[in-house]
């Protein structure tokens, strides 16, 4: 297997930026000999500039469908909900297609039955599972969650579903998320990391020692990393 591709970068911004781009260019070249483009977005606080940034590109969004590969059990309408960070800073700026946006239908007293219903969307937006994403973007956090694969519990396990509600102690809350084979099923599998917060855990994660249980970012089969210096210094 090709090992993943290493950006560096000097600072978050020029990371954003990059990482931007790159989507817009993917979107173009995609969108070339094909009639849609299906994404899974990433919540968290780094990814939310690149939304800003893709909102400025003059692309074709009808062709574009927005997913997203984790959320929080909190209406669409709550400040920590994905959903709404993706809307505020890329969905409304364009305009986007209601009928082309897939947000998590979530249920904070059912989140499992939310959590079928949205693998059920998936189903039928790509006729088959798993689901062949044309772009998986993700964050990790400084523990190594990925997605909402959180260390020491139970979704890092599963590998015959497409997207379940995870229970994650530390949080005392559910989370919904993505399994490891829905999110490697993707064409391009993108990591974007930055902060010397998250050194530790890149890290671990790209240690040849495999702990997933620990490390759940090491579930993932990425092509490309686009990570700030401080992520990789020594
Ligand atoms: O909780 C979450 O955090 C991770 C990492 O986010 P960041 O703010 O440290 O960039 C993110 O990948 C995940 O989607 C999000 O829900």
């Amino acid at each position: 297997m090709k090992s993943p591709e290493r950006l560096a970068f000097e600072s978050v911004e020029q990371l954003q930026r990059q990482a931007a781009s790159d989507v817009a260019d993917l979107i173009r070249s995609t969108l070339r000999h094909r009639d849609s483009f299906s994404i899974s977005l990433s919540g968290g606080s780094t990814p939310k500039r690149m939304y800003e940034l893709l909102a400025q590109e003059s692309l074709p969004w009808d062709q574009v469908h927005w997913f997203w590969g984790d959320e929080r059990n909190v209406p669409h309408d709550h400040d920590d909900s994905n959903y709404k960070m993706v809307k505020t800073a890329w969905l409304d700026p364009i305009d986007a297609p209601e009928s082309n946006v897939h947000p998590v239908p979530v249920k904070v007293s059912d989140p499992q039955a939310a959590a079928k219903a949205y693998q059920y969307e998936i189903l039928e937006h790509f006729g088959d599972l798993p689901p062949r994403w044309d772009l998986v973007l993700l964050g990790m956090g400084d523990d190594a969650h990925t997605a909402s694969l959180f260390p020491q519990t139970d979704a890092i396990g599963v590998d015959d579903q497409t997207f379940v509600a995870n229970w994650v102690p530390k949080l005392d809350a559910y989370r919904y998320t993505l399994t490891y084979p829905a999110i490697n099923s993707g064409a391009s599998v993108w990591f974007v990391v930055a902060g010397a917060g998250k050194k530790q855990a890149f890290a671990q994660v790209t240690n040849l020692e495999i702990d997933v249980r620990n490390y759940p970012a090491q579930l993932v089969r990425p092509d490309r990393w686009y990570l700030t210096n401080d992520v990789l210094a020594d």
